[in-house]
């Protein structure tokens, strides 16, 4: 079992709830660890200095919160030489990562999943200079989030994400842009948004994909040209890419370990649901980089 634990919890997140789910998370730990420390994130970007600084004292470091929390953590720990085991607490608003490593979303379920202690390394992405789990994308997904109505999301959460997706779709438009693979492939097309995904789920929805599990040394690209309701239905609805039409000219689907993608004018970059940076980006997965507590169902090569 685990000596040093660190739970990181996002101190913005509502004060009742968090109390509720680290009463949860302290419960199932106690006797089983030697040491637990709680901190609490007291603005954006402190997760991520926590992590740097703290990331190596301890054995196992759990985050609670949402994938902008689980982001800034990562992005305090991928650099370190030698990282601590890292456990997701879904205490955000969709969890997106922590449903791609198997995690439950009932918390006390998700920690006693700790306690079960089954391990997987994971690859992350870099993404320019940032560490990247579940995704990056332009266009319509950034224009999505940032569409996003803040009292919108604390009334309906996961919905608003939705609501915003509906009316982006109305008002999207087509960029340029040129995306080059490390085998030397290039392509020069036009698209409403590129979306490069290391995990299986974007705002609570599986995402269609070739194989289910997150080691397999390669990222999911999807160029969707056109914003249509339809294609977008198909993209949510279709889980399994071997059934989809890949003569279907709306989009376009490939795999890969790296890329770099230029577009004609500098777009903004969508990392795990928040805007950090923009175009021209270089996309690098490193194989296997961190290691994660998975839940039981999570498909291991
Ligand atoms: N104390 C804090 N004050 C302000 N912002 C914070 C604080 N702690 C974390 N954040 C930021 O709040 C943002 C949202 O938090 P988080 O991702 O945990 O929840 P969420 O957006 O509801 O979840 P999800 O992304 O899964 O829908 C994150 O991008 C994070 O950087």
């Amino acid at each position: 079992m685990y000596n040093k634990v660190l739970l990181i919890y996002n101190g913005n997140a509502g004060q009742s709830e968090v109390e509720r789910h680290i009463q949860t998370v302290a419960g199932a730990l106690a006797g089983k660890v030697e040491e637990l420390t709680l901190k609490r994130t007291k603005q954006k970007g402190h997760a991520e200095e926590i992590c740097r600084e703290r990331g190596e004292e301890v054995d196992l470091v759990c985050i609670l919160g949402g994938d902008g929390t689980v982001h800034e953590c990562i992005n305090g720990l991928a650099s370190l030489a030698n990282p601590p085991v890292i456990a997701i607490l879904p205490g955000g608003t969709c969890n997106d990562f922590s449903r791609s490593l198997g995690i439950s979303q009932n918390m006390k379920q998700a920690a006693n999943t700790i306690l079960i202690d089954k391990k997987e390394k994971v690859d992350i992405m870099k993404v320019n200079d940032r560490w990247v789990t579940n995704f990056v994308g332009l266009g319509l997904i950034t224009d999505a989030s940032q569409n996003i109505d803040p009292n919108l999301k604390g009334t309906f959460g996961r919905l608003s994400y939705f609501i915003s997706a509906i009316k982006t779709v109305r008002e999207s438009k087509p960029f340029s842009f040129t995306m080059e693979t490390s085998d030397g492939g290039e392509i020069q097309d036009h698209a409403v948004m590129i979306l490069v995904a290391n995990g299986n789920y974007l705002g609570t929805n599986q995402l269609p994909s070739l194989h289910e599990n997150m080691n397999d040394g390669n990222v999911n690209v999807f160029v969707l040209r056109e914003a249509g309701m339809a294609v977008l239905k198909e993209f949510i609805q279709n889980k399994d890419l071997n059934e989809w039409d890949m003569n279907n000219e709306a989009f376009d689907f490939m795999e890969a370990n790296e890329l770099t993608i230029t577009t004609d004018h500098p777009m903004e970059l969508d990392m795990d649901g928040e805007v950090y940076n923009e175009t021209p980006v270089r996309i690098r997965l490193y194989k296997e980089h961190l290691t994660f507590i998975t839940g039981e169902e999570y498909n291991e090569n």
